[in-house]
């Protein structure tokens, strides 16, 4: 890893979280309930040694931006109306990356008062089930091809055009798409999260990077990753128990150790091959990583210098 990322700056938890602290103001108890109530394991101090320097480094980027479209406007002689600043987050399947989104997606909208800003995950651009069936690609389900790419960059340019757009949405519960769009109303600040955000398309005109005004890569060991996809795994197995029409509940028969070796075998055979071929190979797309310990904790930081 360490050569691979030599156009980073490696920051140890140490440094990161001594360097915008006190411009901060420290969270009150309704918004420490609130992030409690993303995932109820979420360490605190994680929230302001790491999230709440992160949060100012996204504000420079966000005036920086802001700025730049200013001067091209004066350049250009034409009024330019800010667009929407949109921050992609990557990693692999279980790394936590939902949980870091719905976190910033709160940080951001109490640090950016008036501002509209919205989530959406990229497993809504994955084919149906029928799709995936009739391409032969079920069992693909998450690699490259199994995602309708054209239709995730058309969403990117109406979003930056400052439309508000219908997407569809991804049930983990009954492991397709749902019948019902969601709609997304035009924001100020977009969070895209998803295994394929870092990832070319065919249209070799457009790459989804190129909507990214600040991107994340969440990074930890094979290892750490697999044992929460597994634990992941067992707590969706438990909440389908009483539920027929969960995808998960056709499992719920088997042993705890048949269940362990189907969760074991989907992890080896789909979702660790895609994060060695398809996923880990555009981290260094990222101009954050951020790289977890065994217990979620953040435990290094990496920030592209170039
Ligand atoms: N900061 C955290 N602290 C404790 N558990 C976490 C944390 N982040 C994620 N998890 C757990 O790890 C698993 C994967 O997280 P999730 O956000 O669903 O991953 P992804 O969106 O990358 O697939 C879940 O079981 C989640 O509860
Ligand atoms: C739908 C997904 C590709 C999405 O990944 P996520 O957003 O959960 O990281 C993944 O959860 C998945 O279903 N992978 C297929 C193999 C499996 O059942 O785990």
């Amino acid at each position: 890893m360490e050569t691979e990322l030599i156009n980073y700056d490696k920051i140890t938890r140490h440094i990161w979280q001594n360097l915008y602290k006190k411009t901060l103001p420290t969270l009150t108890e309704k918004e420490l309930e609130n992030i409690k109530s993303i995932n109820d394991e979420i360490s605190l101090q994680d929230v302001n040694d790491v999230y709440l320097p992160l949060i100012q480094l996204i504000r420079i980027y966000k005036k920086t931006m802001t700025d730049l479209t200013f001067s091209k406007g004066l350049f250009l002689q034409k009024i330019a109306h800010t667009q929407p600043f949109i921050i992609g987050i990557s990693g692999s399947v279980a790394v936590g990356k939902s949980t870091i989104a719905r976190l910033l997606q709160l940080l951001l909208a109490r640090t950016f008062k008036t501002a509209h800003v919205e989530l959406v995950t990229t497993d809504g651009f994955l084919y149906p089930n029928q799709t995936l069936i009739d391409k032969k690609l079920l069992d693909r389900k998450g690699f490259p091809e199994s995602y309708d790419m054209e239709t995730l960059i058309t969403f990117l340019s109406e979003i930056k055009s400052g439309k508000d757009v219908e997407i569809p949405v991804y049930s983990h519960e009954t492991y397709d798409i749902l019948p019902d769009k969601e709609l997304v109303k035009s924001p100020d600040i977009l969070i895209i999260e998803g295994i394929n955000v870092f990832q070319s398309t065919h249209n070799k005109h457009l790459y989804i990077n190129d909507f990214f005004d600040f991107s994340i890569y969440v990074d930890a060991t094979e290892s750490n990753i697999e044992r929460w996809y597994l634990e992941r795994f067992k707590t969706l197995l438990e909440l389908a128990k009483k539920d027929t029409s969960n995808y998960y509940h056709q499992f719920t028969t088997l042993s705890q150790e048949e269940t362990l070796k189907m969760a074991k075998e989907t992890w080896k055979k789909v979702n660790l091959v895609n994060l060695r071929e398809f996923i880990e190979p555009t981290r260094s797309r990222a101009e954050v990583i951020l790289h977890k310990d065994k217990s979620h904790k953040i435990d290094k930081i990496y920030l592209k210098k170039y």
